[in-house]
């Protein structure tokens, strides 16, 4: 296969940032993607409906003059504070559609996260009541746990007993990384998902520490060993329902990356959906691209499916050796180096 038509796809789990970084973050997310869940962990984090209405209209300020824009689909930030009553004002919203759970210092901008979560079962409960999923960034920060293990021991510890406890809330265990999460999810019921980034299924943690350290290969959850990222393509291409696309782009400048404490953060919105492409293609799985990435985040938020289709084809093309973020470089994932794959015409 060297070509595949496909429904439009969406993103579900991006961080667009904020101030002049919209303009780039959203240019390349609106090329090919119709929607995209945002995520909330700004400075100071999107914890009300009322700051996530102010940022959605930033974000759309920001496309207004692209030729076609994406749908922001927002989220809120879980604290310690959240209350059910802004869960009900989420739910009721229509713009607001799934709330974030950082664990407290687990990765960028999550100081303000949650500390404790068994004190949040209250506010788990009215959005199970409401319907209001809950997305995870599921890694433990007991730094007794090495980096490696940290999500394996936070689904032991945290998210199982989360699933057992409140059955009918919709959980995404965002970004996974391990085997374990994608055993963990397989086996749940159909109210718990998965995103899977592109550069899960791309790299493994030899990509990011053989030869040289590659600070631009380093996220949260990191990079593990090629085991679990065979277990990821293995999920991502199984057509389960369970797994869909989330990029988890996360831009950070170039100095923010290469400096003595570098920030955690893969950028690939400008190449996304040919990245995935590459991934699907080398795995012999193009033909299961399109439920992962157009089908089943749609149906799991509930959301209809978009109409329009894109075209992939198999045609080199180069990535730039910068981006530009709000007037920063930025180094993005394949800088100056070939994407396998192009989308050639969008259309009806
Ligand atoms: N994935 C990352 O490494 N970084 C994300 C935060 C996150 O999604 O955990 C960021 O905001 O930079
Ligand atoms: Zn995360
Ligand atoms: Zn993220």
């Amino acid at each position: 296969m060297t070509e595949l038509t496909l429904t439009r796809p969406d993103d579900w789990h991006v961080h667009l940032r904020d101030g002049a970084a919209l303009a780039d973050t959203c240019r390349d997310m609106a090329r090919y993607f119709g929607r995209a869940i945002v995520m909330p962990n700004l400075t100071p984090p999107v914890t009300t409906v009322e700051a996530a209405s102010a940022y959605r209209e930033r974000i759309l300020a920001s496309m207004a003059d692209l030729p076609r824009q994406f749908e922001p689909l927002m989220t809120l930030y879980l604290t310690d504070q959240t209350s059910a009553e802004e869960v009900r004002r989420a739910a009721d919203s229509d713009f607001v559609h799934a709330i974030k759970l950082y664990p407290a210092g687990a990765t960028t901008n999550s100081a303000a996260g949650v500390a404790d979560l068994d004190s949040l079962y209250p506010t788990l409960a009215a959005m199970e009541k409401h319907d209001l999923p809950l997305l995870v960034h599921g890694e433990v920060t007991d730094p007794a746990i090495d980096i490696f293990d940290r999500e394996k021991v936070f689904i032991e510890r945290h998210l199982a007993p989360i699933v057992q406890r409140f059955p009918g809330l919709r959980v995404v265990l965002e970004h996974i990384t391990t085997a374990d999460a994608a055993a963990f999810v397989g086996e749940t019921p159909a109210n718990v998902a998965a995103t899977i980034t592109a550069h899960h299924l791309l790299l493994n943690r030899n990509d990011m520490l053989v030869g040289g350290i590659r600070p631009h290969y380093y996220c949260l959850p990191i990079l593990k060993r090629n085991t679990h990222q065979q277990a990821l393509l293995a999920a991502a291409t199984s057509g389960s329902p369970k797994f869909f696309l989330g990029t988890d782009s996360a831009p950070h400048t170039r100095a923010a990356k290469e400096t003595d404490c570098g920030c955690a953060g893969v950028y690939t919105a400008h190449a996304a959906i040919e990245f995935y492409a590459e991934a699907f293609a080398a795995a012999g799985a193009l033909d299961k691209l399109e439920g992962f990435a157009a089908h089943f985040g749609a149906d799991f938020y509930g959301l209809p499916r978009n109409s329009e289709r894109i075209t992939l084809e198999q045609s080199p093309w180069d990535v730039p050796a910068q981006l530009p973020l709000g007037g920063q470089p930025l180094t993005p994932l394949r800088a100056a180096d070939t994407v396998a794959w192009r989308v050639r015409e969008t259309g009806a």
